[in-house]
């Protein structure tokens, strides 16, 4: 089964390529980071526990308010969702203060969106997939690259057209909200070029949606007729030699790693 690893920046059409993807005539399924991200941090979860007990005294409006329609214990009675917006504001941007906040929240997310993930990908392989793609918005920062067999970074050329998306659709944000979450990422034309450095793909998306559509029509007719070729046969046929070819692979992508920190 071969990992798809998609990634790009914030706004720059992930969840777009996403909903291409899982469409026809394409229909792979999508493990996507930002949904389980949520999902990991449900009031009720040991994520919600730690954010609160992290953030909850120096971030007054870390949790909804209280309303006629949100109990002061939540919808659930395990407490108030996070307030999201707020958590943003506390770990977005490029000070000291806000890159060690996001750490710290990094450091409650990731492990348990990784193994979120792990389960997601084993259920698509136990179920015969083709392949499955993983939509992780740090898909480099995270390393997670290592486990892909390749990766499809989706960009934009134009950082204006980048930030007009951002902001129309996250219309809560105000513009320095918006400049700090950019600011809080790689730039995603280096992601396209550490995408091209490991033999991964790169589509842009500053045109519309019609013109994306036809580039990921072309990388994944690449992609299925390699893994529909005679060699794909012989790797199921003969466990030990995918299992050879998958550990090269592996030491591959670390190598590009390491190149990538020198
Ligand atoms: C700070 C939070 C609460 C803000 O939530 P909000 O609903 O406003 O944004 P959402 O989660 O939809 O994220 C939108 C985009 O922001 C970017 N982003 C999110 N988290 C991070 C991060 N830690 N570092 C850099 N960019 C990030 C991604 O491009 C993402 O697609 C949330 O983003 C979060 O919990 N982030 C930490 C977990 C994480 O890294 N998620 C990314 C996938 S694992
Ligand atoms: N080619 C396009 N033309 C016009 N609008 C687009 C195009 N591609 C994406 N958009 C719009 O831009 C916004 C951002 O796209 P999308 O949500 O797919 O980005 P994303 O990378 O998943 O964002 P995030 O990192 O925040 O999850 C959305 O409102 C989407 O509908």
């Amino acid at each position: 089964m071969l990992l798809i690893g998609l990634t790009g920046s914030i706004a720059t059409g992930k969840s777009t390529v996403s909903s291409i993807l899982s469409s026809p005539p394409h229909s792979l399924p999508i493990v996507d980071a930002d949904v389980l991200a949520r999902e990991v941090v449900e009031p009720g979860t040991k994520g919600y526990a730690a954010i609160v007990k992290h953030f909850g005294p120096t971030t007054p409006d870390l949790l909804v308010e209280p309303s006629g329609s949100m109990p002061e214990n939540g919808p659930t009675g395990k407490g108030r969702p996070l307030n999201r917006p707020a958590l943003g504001r506390r770990v977005f941007g490029d000070s000291d203060e806000r890159r060690k906040d996001r750490a710290v929240l990094n450091g409650i997310v990731h492990p348990a969106v990784r193994w979120a993930m792990a389960r997601k990908v084993l259920w698509c392989y136990l179920t015969g997939c083709w392949a499955v793609v993983l939509d992780v918005p740090l898909l480099f920062e995270s390393k997670l690259d290592r486990f892909c067999g390749t990766t499809l970074v989706v960009g934009v050329r134009d950082p204006e057209i980048q930030m007009r998306r951002l902001r129309e659709r996250d219309a809560h944000l105000t513009s320095e909200d918006a400049e700090n979450r950019v600011r809080s990422q790689t730039d995603v034309r280096t992601k396209a070029k550490w995408s091209e450095a490991r033999g991964g793909h790169v589509v842009w998306n500053d045109g519309t949606k019609e013109e994306l559509t036809v580039q990921l029509d072309e990388v994944m007719r690449g992609l299925k007729a390699q893994s529909n070729g005679l060699w794909s046969w012989v790797l199921l046929a003969c466990p030990p030699l995918a299992v050879t070819l998958a550990a090269w692979h592996f030491w591959r992508n670390q190598r590009s790693q390491a190149d990538r920190s020198s």
